[in-house]
């Protein structure tokens, strides 16, 4: 796709005709502060992905020892045939994951540097540098690039770099967020309680990534592997999943993400037991990522379903068997009943039929003006009244991207597709206020 995020802009335009040649948006770091509403047209032509030449960079991220360096080396030495550029980021003066980085030899891989400071902070303008004067300098002489963020990195404002650098996004452009999960830890890393204003960064990993490597298998068994997977399914519905032990996953799923994937946000539309997550925490500390769904069974392993539901045995036998537990009311085995931050969760909504632009452009434009913060990632398809093409689009925060992607077939049904990652989402608000894009609506209330 070549139009890139840009910070929302006013005025979506219909156009049904096809414009005979799509233009990359640029954006600017200044005007991002004006959060102004979306901006949507049928302007481009199809096919925009097919031909973009850009280089794709793959942003690697996970919790510290989540096993970053490990795909990294992985992807390195796998039979790909790209030349990588490889940025590490890594706090302190002393480098030590660059030594742990292997190379095949065909020495046509780099690695860079960035040190003191953390990529998504402090030394963001040096990576901008980074890959300006890559771009500059060695255009042509390489074909993917890998950044690798440390561990307490939160992603989104190495995403929004490659949208708010306009000199970037010529020759690059972000293929995709990878995310690695350690099967083992990372529940306590979700859970983690942090101070008001303070980001959880392992939830916002989880939260933007395109692919989850649930690594570590080998530490963990079936049951706990699935706790884990229903826990960051719930966080992000839209991101693709696969286990890993030793971040062994296929190169093809880490690389060539393809930025928009809209097949996952077509499956996350149709899987109608995930069809929304509310994150409630229950009498019994499950949360469900399930239409109306209420889950009342202790036992329940269905995997749609995530549960949080930990009892610990011991102490005194007697006093287990009198205690009745406050959350749940059962007898005879003592309750750690654990609850976890469920404020990050992901809606999806789907609606046949088409979509009124000015409503749609209103109604983006004031959802990304007074929730842009929280709303972490946004991804959808829409059927557009006049419009002969799908429209697709995907937001970071208040940066937006959307464009024509192909023509609607005869006889293909035309039907609106949302996804919705973020903090604090209320499904139901959500719901009404895309519903009300729908055309012909406000003609009935009126
Ligand atoms: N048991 C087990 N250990 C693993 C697995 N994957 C990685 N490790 C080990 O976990 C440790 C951390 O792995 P790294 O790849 O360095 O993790 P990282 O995310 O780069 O770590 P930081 O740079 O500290 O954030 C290393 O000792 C790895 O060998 C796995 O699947 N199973």
């Amino acid at each position: 796709m070549s139009a890139a995020l840009q910070p929302a802009v006013a005025a979506l335009r219909a156009r049904s005709h096809r414009a005979s040649h799509p233009r990359h948006v640029r954006a600017s770091a200044s005007r991002i502060a004006s959060r102004r509403p979306a901006s949507i047209s049928c302007a481009a032509t199809a096919g925009d992905a097919v031909k973009d030449k850009r280089v794709p960079v793959t942003i690697l991220t996970g919790f510290l020892g989540s096993g970053k360096t490990t795909l990294l080396n992985h992807i390195l030495q796998g039979d790909h045939g790209k030349r990588i550029v490889v940025i590490e980021n890594e706090f302190g003066e002393i480098d030590i994951d660059s030594d742990l980085v292997t190379f095949k030899d065909s020495g046509e891989e780099d690695i860079i540097l960035l040190n003191n400071g953390c990529l998504c902070c402090t030394v963001r303008g040096d990576l901008v540098d980074m890959l300006g004067r890559l771009v500059k300098d060695k255009k042509g002489e390489f074909d993917h690039i890998l950044i690798e963020t440390t561990g307490l990195a939160n992603p989104a404002p190495i995403i929004q770099t490659f949208y708010l650098e306009p000199e970037l996004l010529d020759t690059l452009r972000l293929d995709g967020v990878v995310t690695l999960v350690d099967a083992k830890h990372a529940t306590m890393h979700l859970d983690e309680v942090k101070p008001e204003g303070v980001v959880n960064e392992a939830l916002e990993q989880v939260a933007f990534a395109d692919r989850l490597v649930v690594n570590k298998t080998d530490l963990v068994n079936e049951s706990e592997l699935r706790t884990i997977e229903n826990r960051v399914r719930t966080i992000n519905q839209l991101a693709s999943i696969q286990r890993a032990e030793k971040a062994n996953v296929d190169l093809d799923f880490v690389l060539g993400v393809g930025g928009f994937d809209l097949d996952r946000v077509q499956d996350v539309v149709e899987e109608p037991s995930h069809s929304h997550s509310h994150g409630h925490e229950d009498s019994h500390g499950h949360s469900h990522a399930g239409e109306e769904e209420t889950c009342d069974k202790p036992d329940c392993d269905d995997p749609t379903h995530s549960h949080s539901h930990s009892h610990s045995h011991g102490g005194d036998a007697k006093a287990e068997a009198d205690a009745e537990c406050e959350v749940c009311g059962e007898h005879g085995h003592s309750h750690s009943h654990h609850t976890h931050d469920d404020s990050v969760t992901s809606v999806s909504l789907t609606m046949d039929g088409e979509v009124d632009l000015d409503l749609v452009n209103d109604w983006l434009g004031m959802l990304l003006n007074d929730r842009w913060q929280d709303l972490f990632r946004m991804k959808g398809v829409l059927a557009i009244e006049g419009c002969d093409d799908r429209y697709v689009f995907q937001g970071v925060h208040a940066l937006f991207e959307g464009m024509p992607d192909r023509l609607w077939e005869d006889g293909e049904p035309r039907n609106s597709k949302l996804v919705f990652i973020g903090k604090e989402l209320d499904r139901e608000e959500l719901k009404a206020g895309f519903e009300a894009c729908k055309v012909g609506v406000s003609a009935v209330n009126a």
